[in-house]
């Protein structure tokens, strides 16, 4: 009988799951094996379960320590929401396997593959390809005999796991090498599952672990003895106790096997229910092909009346949104802070030292009080410098962009400052029920969440998305000042600040598209009939979200570092050369390192630096850096615009005469062709350059200078 025509002629009307012995598993002679396959082939077809018996695995893992003695601050640290791979501890309720329901009442603990030493793991250039897993486990420190008692025998379910994928090739009458090359880098996921018991009236939305399928090619579940929870759901729709018999495993088939034999093979749909009064333990081992293989349906099970069920994906892109569906039921909320900064995670995998749980509830709160603080007293510096501004550049007519700079500024910041302290008045339990990892905030309890905090989420994704867009406007007038106070100081040479200006529209073009996904978000969480378990777009658009603020900034980071370092360059140089043919600049030193820093604008690229160190050091205190960064980006081009109002920025401009009246006075010995005068910025002012020079000028003869070349070349 043709595979389509078995899948047919299907009966899953199954009242007990089928037992086969493997004890011939390994043995090649090809009469055993097809007899196996046989078997395996009926299961898989009718019921998609079958306990695997005689199979020389021994499971004797002690889970005890793990779940019972392992202190929960250690355990906690290690939450599957806080790594980057999905590795680690799932608390309890904080899973959803069955959307219909509102968690799953287990913990676990989740590891992939690891050699015994672990130094060879890292450095094992097969293990590259792990898709959405791939990176290092993660261990409990205090309970280190539960990785050295769970390796042995996650190796040995491995090897044995490896040793069935003939079987099932047979089975679906293709070689029995099929699935070597897509098995070779052993995409096996462990968990060691602890149920507590459930007694009592039980609520059918909470039990051990819903109703779902696994996604994997099929899974090799030890169960512990004498505990029956277990469930198989037949084709009427009846649970079926699927016991835990000694000596075997029960093996059933995950979506992967489904998509690849059409359903041909059933990924049948399970759960789990401790009724038995005392906690129970289970080790699954989800074993599927590696990540970059194509679940490309097999021809023999693809016909006319049984068309293609499913779109082609890959392994890894298929686990990884189950994955992310059921892991991260409790994400609802999604904050991004500017400058964010909010979020450094490199897409790479690379492990970082997550924010803890630690500043849940009062602890955060006091955190976020203290960052208002820190803002709002830098805010305060930054009102009376603007006010500042604005008095001197109010009458001064060539300076009114300015003018319309600093006021830009102050208003995106005054804004995106005022719409954070309503974020925080109107969303008590958001600040003080929630933490922050990279960038996603995630509630700190493992209570479904209630409709008063749905509501302040949506609020949060809100404010937000209208944040971000002020913030974008502030980085743009504060960035676009920079470079061109470059542009001046570098005596107007393009080349210095079109690689800037190029940054900073890749830096906006970022921004913009920042933003358009958190407004896309506020409308998916908006809508009406939003569903109890984020849908996949969520997940797109949270990760497209958090890329774009990734990169917009690096990308913010890295034009105005080189900002600053091009500008304090310049003025460090030429004040050296000045300092050196003049020679009375030595006592001018300090005054020079002063300029430096406040004409580059490095009090804001320092206040950014700072933000990333603490952010990777100390994450737990990032927020109080975030926002004090914010009135730091106001604070550190109004200065600049202050100095020039007042006759005082720094200019190099293009007073060749300077030089040769310098080089006329044999004062001059500096062999390049360097042009410089310390002067004011406007022609108004134009005594006051004469002063300047006529201060650094050794053979005081200011007059000698040719002032036509030195009107302000700053009318900007
Ligand atoms: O613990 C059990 O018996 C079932 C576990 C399970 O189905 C799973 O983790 O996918
Ligand atoms: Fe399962």
């Amino acid at each position: 009988m043709s595979l389509v025509q078995a899948a047919q002629n299907a009966d899953s009307a199954f009242s007990e799951i089928p037992i086969i012995d493997l004890t011939e598993v390994s043995n090649p002679d090809p009469v055993v094996q097809r007899s196996l396959a046989g078997q395996v082939r009926d299961a898989c077809i009718n019921v998609g379960f079958f306990y695997g018996t005689n199979l020389r695995l021994h499971a004797f893992v002690e889970l005890e320590p793990i779940f019972t003695t392992t202190s929960h601050t250690c355990i906690e640290q290690l939450d599957i929401k806080k790594t980057p791979n999905f590795k680690g501890y799932t608390a309890v309720l904080s899973s959803n396997n069955d959307p219909a329901n509102s968690g799953d009442m287990h913990e676990g603990f989740e590891f992939g593959w690891e050699e015994l030493d672990a130094d060879k793991t890292a450095n094992d250039p097969r293990r590259a390809n792990d898709g959405v897993m791939a990176g290092a486990n993660v261990w409990p420190s205090e309970a280190p005999g539960f990785r050295e008692g769970m390796l042995p025998y996650y190796h040995a379910a491995v090897h044995l796991g490896k040793s069935l994928f003939p079987l099932f090739a047979l089975a679906l009458d293709l070689p029995s090498d099929f699935f070597d090359d897509k098995t070779r880098n052993s995409a096996a996921i462990m968990r060691a599952l602890h149920y507590p018991p459930q007694t009592g009236p039980v609520d059918d939305r909470v039990i051990g672990i819903g109703a779902h399928t696994d996604f994997e090619c099929f899974t090799m579940l030890w169960q512990e003895p004498g505990i029956q929870a277990l469930q198989v759901l037949n084709a009427n729709k009846k649970w079926i106790d699927a016991p835990p018999i000694p000596g075997t495993l029960v093996i059933n088939l995950g979506d992967q096997f489904a998509r690849w034999t059409n359903d041909v093979f059933r990924s049948t749909v399970h759960r789990a229910i401790n009724r038995s009064g005392v906690r129970r333990y289970s080790i699954p081992l989800f074993f599927g092909t590696d990540y970059d293989v194509r679940l490309e349906p097999i021809s023999s099970c693809v016909s006319e009346e049984r068309p293609l069920h499913y779109d082609v994906v890959t392994a890894g892109e298929y686990v990884k949104a189950r994955l992310q569906a059921t892991s991260c039921y409790q994400i609802i909320l999604k904050f991004v802070f500017y400058p964010g900064l909010g979020t450094t995670r490199d897409s790479s995998n690379s492990r970082r030292r997550p924010a803890s749980m630690s500043t849940c509830g009062a602890r955060n709160y006091q955190i976020t009080v203290t960052a208002l603080w820190a803002e709002s007293i830098l805010y305060g510096l930054y009102t009376i410098l603007f006010a500042g501004s604005v008095y001197i550049l109010a009458f001064q007519r060539p300076k009114r962009s300015y003018l319309a700079i600093s006021i830009t500024l102050y208003v995106a910041i005054t804004a995106s400052m005022i719409l954070r302290l309503i974020q925080i008045l109107m969303g008590p339990r958001t600040t003080t029920n929630s933490y922050l990892v990279d960038g996603v905030g995630y509630s700190c309890s493992s209570e479904p969440q209630s409709s008063e905090e749905i509501h302040e989420a949506w609020m949060t994704d809100l404010t937000n998305a209208i944040i971000d867009a002020t913030n974008a406007l502030a980085q743009i007038a504060a960035d676009g000042l920079l470079i061109y106070r470059c542009f001046i100081i570098w005596n107007r040479k393009r080349y210095v600040v079109l690689p800037l200006a190029t940054l900073l529209l890749a830096t906006t073009a970022c921004n913009l598209s920042h933003v358009y996904y958190d407004c896309e978000l506020y409308k998916m969480v908006d809508h009406p009939s939003l569903p109890d378990t984020p849908p996949p777009r969520w997940f797109q658009l949270v990760y497209l979200s958090s890329a774009f603020n990734t990169t917009s900034n690096a990308l913010a980071l890295a034009t105005t570092l080189r900002c600053s370092i091009s500008a304090a360059a310049r003025i460090w140089w030429v004040s050296r050369e000045l300092g050196r043919n003049l020679k009375t600049l030595s006592g001018n030193i300090y005054k020079s390192a002063i300029l430096m820093i406040v004409e580059s604008g490095a009090i804001f690229s320092s206040g950014l630096i700072a933000t990333l160190i603490v952010q990777q050091t100390a994450p737990d205190y990032s927020v109080i850096f975030t926002y004090a960064v914010n009135p730091l980006l106001g604070i550190a081009p109004t200065l600049i615009i202050v100095r020039v109002g007042m006759g005082h920025a720094f200019e190099v401009t293009h007073v060749a005469a300077f030089q040769s009246t310098l080089l006329r006075a044999g004062t001059w010995t500096a062999p390049t062709a360097l042009t410089l005068c310390v002067a004011s910025s406007t022609g108004s002012s134009e005594s006051s350059a004469c002063e300047t020079r006529a201060k650094y000028s050794p053979v005081n003869q200011p007059n000698a200078v040719d002032s036509s070349n030195d009107h302000d070349h700053d009318t900007a």
